[in-house]
C-alpha cells in the first residue's frame, strides 16, 4: 500500500516543481521504495517530502490522488519530534499519513446489560471456627499470615472435612489452593496408624504447570511445618527423571505432579505406587484440558483405580467447561458442586440455571472491565496513550498489557522503551511528558532465556508500578509443556534453590503478582475462559483492579459475545483515551518556523496523536533492523489473527483486516508487500475473493497470501483450539471396580 502523502496546508505552492518533473521524481521514489521494503531494507527517507501536519488539515486536504501517495513534494528541511533522543533537530521531515482519515466507522456499541456472577472473596468467619487441629490452625495464623476465610474456603473445607468428592468453581484468585490442601493435611495428620515416609503417596494432587506444582508444594509445605512425618514432593518436567525416581524411592506422602510427568514416572518407574492413595485432587482441571493434558489424565485416573478405590475426589476449576463437566462425572463419585456464586445469580429456573452457570464465570466484584473500540490505524497510539494516562499521569499503576505473540510482545517492548520511557537512549525530557512518573516497562514471552524471564518476575513483582507487556498461552510455540500459569511465589521457591531450569517453558498466563491495577488486552482472548483467567490477574483476593479490552471496530460484536457468557464490560471512548495526549506540549504540533499549533478540542488530540504516530514511525524506519522487527511483528499479529477458533471468526477474520491500517500501528508506512510468499498461490486462489468484494480492498488479497504463507513455514494452524480439541474429548478410563468409598 502507498502511504498516504498528503497535501499540507503550509506546503510551497505547487509550481516548486514542474508537474511532469515532479510526476518523474515521484515514480522514481516510489520505486525505490518498493525495492528497498521488499528487500527489508528500511525506507530511504522521504527526504522531499513532508512531514507531520495537522490531522484536521490532513484530513480537509486529502485527496483520494494524495492518498495514492503519487504526489509528494520537495519542501525545505523543518524541526521535527525526534525519537532518537536527540531533542529537536533541523532535519528533513517525514510525513506522516493521516490517522483519521479513511477509518471504518466506530459503531455504536449495543450490548445487551447482563447480570454478571459474582463472588464475594471473603467470609467473616476465621480459620478457628473449623474443626482442624490446632497446629494447624496456628500455622495459617502465623506462617501464611492468614485469619478468615475466604468464601471457596468456607465452603469447600468442611465439605471436604466430612469425606465427600466436590466439584469447586471459584474466580481466580479465590484461594483455591488452600481450600484442598487444609483438608488434606488435617485428614492425614489425623490417621491413626502414623503415616510413614516409605508408605509411599496418600494424596496425588495434579496440577497443569510446573509453576503451580511449585506453588501448590510451597503451600503444603508450610502447611505441614508441624506435622514433620509427612512427606511432600513434586515431579514435574524439567528435573531430571533420575533424581524424581531417587525421591519416589525414599517416599512422597503428598505427590504434587504435572500429569505429564506423572505418566512418565507411571510407565517407567517401579517405585510408584498408587495403593494407600486417600486423596485425588484435581486443581486447575480447565487448565489441564486447555493445555491438552486428557489422555494423560486417563492413564493417571486408570492408574489410580487399578491400585485403589477408596479415596477422596476433588476438582477445582476457576470456569466451568464442557470438558471440566465430563471430567468430573468420571473421576468424581456423588460430589458436592461448590460454585461461590451471590445470590444474585440465583435463577428461578434450574434447568436455565444449570445451561447458563456452565456458560458463564464470576468475575471479582471489584473490578471494572472496560473495551474501547479503536480503529487498526490507531492502534498503536491509543495504546501507547492509555499507557500514559495510567501510568505516567496516575500515581501507583502496575499495569499488565496481553499480546498474542512472542513478536508483539517484543517489538512493543522496543518501540515504547525508546519513544517513551524514560530509559538512556530514549527521548529527552523536552520530547517526554513533563508530569510525573517515570514510566518502566518489563516484558516477558515464552522465547526469552528463563534468567531473565525470572528476574523480570521479580523486578514486575516487587514494584509499586510499571507495565509488563506479555504473551498468553496461545501465543507460544512448544506443545504440550508450555505452561499457561506462573505464580511469584513459586518462583521465589525455585530462586532460593536456585534452580531455573524447571521454569524453562513459562508463559505469561495467569501470572499471580500482586497489585496489579490494570489489565490490558491488545490482542482479544480466543475463549470467555481466556478473558477470565487473563483479567483475573488483577483485582485477586479482593483487591481493586480494571481491565480494558481493545477491539477494532469490525470486532465489536465480541461485546455481545462475552455478554453471552455474563461478562459486562463498559465502553471507554478513544478520545477520551488518546485526550492525555494534550496534557503535555511534547505532543503539540509544529508548524514550519518553530511556530505551535492553536488547534483546540479534538481537533488538537487528532494532531497530537499524528505526532505521537510521527515518533513511532520514526523510530521503526530508523534502521533496517527495526523495519524488520516491524514487519515480523506484523506477521506474527495477522498469523495469530488466523488462529482464532472457528466460532469467532465470523467476529474475528483476517479477511476483515486491512494491511496498510494494521501495518501503521506497526510504525510502518507501507504496508509491507514482500510477505506474500509464491508458494501458497496455489492454496490462496481456492479461496478465490468474493468478486463482489472485489473492489473493496487489493490488500485483502495480499494478505490470505500472508497468511498461507505462514502456514506453509510450518507454523501452527489456526482455529484448533476451539475446533479440534473440543472434539477430541473423551475420556477412556478404566471401569473402576465398585468399592467402599469414605462418605
Ligand atoms: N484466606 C485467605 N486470606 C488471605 N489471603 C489468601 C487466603 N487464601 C488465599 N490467599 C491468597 O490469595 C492468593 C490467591 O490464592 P490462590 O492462588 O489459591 O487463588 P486461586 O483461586 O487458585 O487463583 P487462580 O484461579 O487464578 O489460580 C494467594 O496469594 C494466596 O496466598
Amino acid at each position: 500500500m502507498a502511504t498516504a502523502c498528503s497535501s499540507l496546508p503550509d506546503r510551497p505552492p505547487r509550481t516548486y516543481f514542474g508537474r511532469r518533473q515532479a510526476q518523474t521524481k515521484r515514480q522514481a521514489e516510489a520505486t525505490k521504495r518498493k525495492h528497498q521494503v521488499s528487500s527489508g531494507a528500511p525506507p530511504a527517507k522521504r527526504r522531499n517530502e513532508i512531514s507531520s501536519l495537522s490531522a484536521k488539515e490532513t484530513i480537509d486536504k486529502e485527496t483520494p490522488r494524495t492518498f495514492k501517495g503519487s504526489a509528494h513534494k520537495t519542501f525545505p528541511p523543518k524541526t521535527y519530534l525526534d525519537s532518537t533522543g536527540s531533542g529537536r533537530q533541523e532535519k528533513p521531515c517525514i510525513k506522516t499519513s493521516s490517522l483519521f482519515k479513511n477509518n471504518p466507522e466506530i459503531p455504536a456499541l449495543h450490548r445487551a446489560v447482563v447480570k454478571q456472577a459474582r463472588e464475594q472473596v471473603f467470609s467473616p468467619e476465621a480459620f478457628q471456627e473449623l474443626d482442624l487441629h490446632p497446629h494447624l490452625i496456628s500455622t495459617i495464623n502465623t506462617v501464611l499470615k492468614m485469619s478468615s476465610m475466604t468464601s471457596v474456603q468456607k465452603q469447600s473445607i468442611p465439605v471436604l472435612l466430612e469425606g465427600r468428592d466436590a466439584l469447586v468453581r471459584s474466580q481466580t484468585g479465590s484461594g483455591k489452593t488452600l481450600a484442598y490442601c487444609i483438608p488434606v493435611v488435617q485428614s492425614l495428620q489425623a490417621l491413626t496408624s502414623k503415616i510413614q515416609r516409605s508408605d509411599g503417596p496418600y494424596a496425588l494432587v495434579l496440577v497443569p504447570t510446573r509453576e503451580l506444582a511449585l506453588q501448590s508444594f510451597d503451600t503444603v509445605q508450610k502447611l505441614l511445618k508441624p506435622f514433620t512425618w509427612i512427606v511432600p514432593g513434586v515431579l514435574m518436567g524439567g528435573e531430571k527423571r533420575k533424581s524424581e525416581k531417587a525421591r519416589l524411592r525414599k517416599g512422597i506422602n503428598i505427590l504434587i505432579s504435572t500429569p505429564g510427568r506423572l505418566v512418565d514416572h507411571i510407565r517407567s518407574t517401579k517405585n510408584i505406587h498408587f495403593n494407600r492413595i486417600q486423596w485425588l485432587v484435581v486443581d486447575e482441571a480447565d487448565r489441564i484440558l486447555d493445555l491438552g493434558f486428557e489422555k494423560d489424565i486417563t492413564v493417571i485416573l486408570n492408574a489410580v483405580n487399578a491400585e485403589c478405590q477408596k479415596r477422596q475426589n476433588v476438582l477445582l476449576s476457576a470456569t466451568l467447561t464442557e470438558g471440566v463437566t465430563r471430567l468430573a462425572d468420571i473421576s468424581l463419585h456423588n460430589p458436592v458442586s461448590i460454585s461461590v456464586l451471590d445470590k444474585i445469580w440465583d435463577q428461578p429456573n434450574p434447568k436455565e440455571d444449570a445451561s447458563t452457570q456452565l456458560d458463564s464465570f464470576a468475575i471479582p466484584e471489584s473490578l471494572d472491565q472496560h473495551v474501547v473500540l479503536v480503529p487498526s490505524k490507531l492502534r498503536l497510539v491509543c495504546l501507547a496513550a492509555f499507557i500514559l494516562q495510567k501510568c505516567k499521569f496516575e500515581k501507583d499503576q502496575k499495569m499488565i498489557v496481553f499480546f498474542s505473540s512472542c513478536e508483539l510482545v517484543e517489538f512493543h517492548y522496543s518501540i515504547f522503551v525508546h519513544t517513551l520511557s524514560c530509559r538512556s537512549g530514549a527521548p529527552t525530557s523536552e520530547q517526554l511528558p513533563s508530569a510525573s512518573w517515570p514510566l518502566k516497562f518489563l516484558r516477558l514471552h515464552g522465547n526469552m532465556e528463563q534468567e531473565e524471564r525470572t528476574s523480570v518476575f521479580h523486578e514486575f513483582s516487587h514494584s509499586g508500578t510499571g507495565v509488563l507487556l506479555c504473551t498468553t498461552l496461545r501465543s507460544c510455540k512448544s506443545s504440550k509443556e508450555k505452561s499457561g500459569y506462573l505464580k511469584f511465589s513459586a518462583l521465589e521457591a525455585l530462586h532460593r534453590r536456585e534452580d531455573h531450569t524447571f521454569l524453562k517453558d513459562v508463559a505469561a498466563r495467569g501470572l499471580d503478582l500482586p497489585h496489579v491495577t490494570w489489565i490490558v488486552q491488545y490482542s482479544a482472548p480466543s475463549s470467555p475462559a481466556e478473558y477470565i483467567h487473563r483479567i483475573g490477574r488483577t483485582a485477586r483476593i479482593g483487591c481493586h483492579g480494571s481491565s480494558l479490552l481493545i477491539l477494532a471496530p469490525s470486532e465489536a460484536e465480541y461485546v455481545n459475545s462475552l455478554a453471552s457468557h455474563k461478562i459486562n464490560v463498559s465502553e471507554i471512548k478513544m478520545e477520551d483515551i488518546l485526550a492525555v495526549l494534550t496534557k503535555d506540549d511534547c505532543f503539540k504540533r509544529r508548524q514550519r518556523g518553530a511556530q505551535k499549533s492553536h488547534a483546540t478540542g479534538s481537533q488538537e488530540i487528532r494532531e497530537r496523536a499524528t505526532v505521537l504516530q510521527t515518533v513511532f514511525e520514526d523510530y521503526v524506519h530508523s534502521s533496517e533492523r527495526t523495519v524488520s522487527w516491524a514487519k515480523k511483528a506484523l506477521q506474527s499479529f495477522i498469523r495469530a489473527y488466523a488462529t482464532y477458533p472457528r466460532e469467532l471468526k465470523p467476529i474475528f477474520h483476517v479477511r476483515s483486516l486491512h494491511l496498510g491500517h494494521v501495518a501503521k500501528s506497526f510504525g510502518l508506512r507501507d504496508a509491507p508487500r514482500n510477505l506474500s510468499v509464491s508458494t501458497v498461490k496455489k492454496k490462496a486462489s481456492l479461496k478465490r475473493p468474493d468478486p463482489r468484494r472485489k473492489t473493496r480492498n487489493k490488500h485483502h488479497f495480499v494478505l490470505a497470501e500472508v497468511l498461507h504463507s505462514e502456514y506453509s513455514s510450518g507454523l501452527e494452524a489456526g482455529g484448533t483450539k476451539g475446533g479440534k480439541q473440543g472434539k477430541q474429548w473423551g475420556f477412556q478410563v478404566a471401569p473402576s471396580k465398585p468399592g467402599p468409598r469414605r462418605e
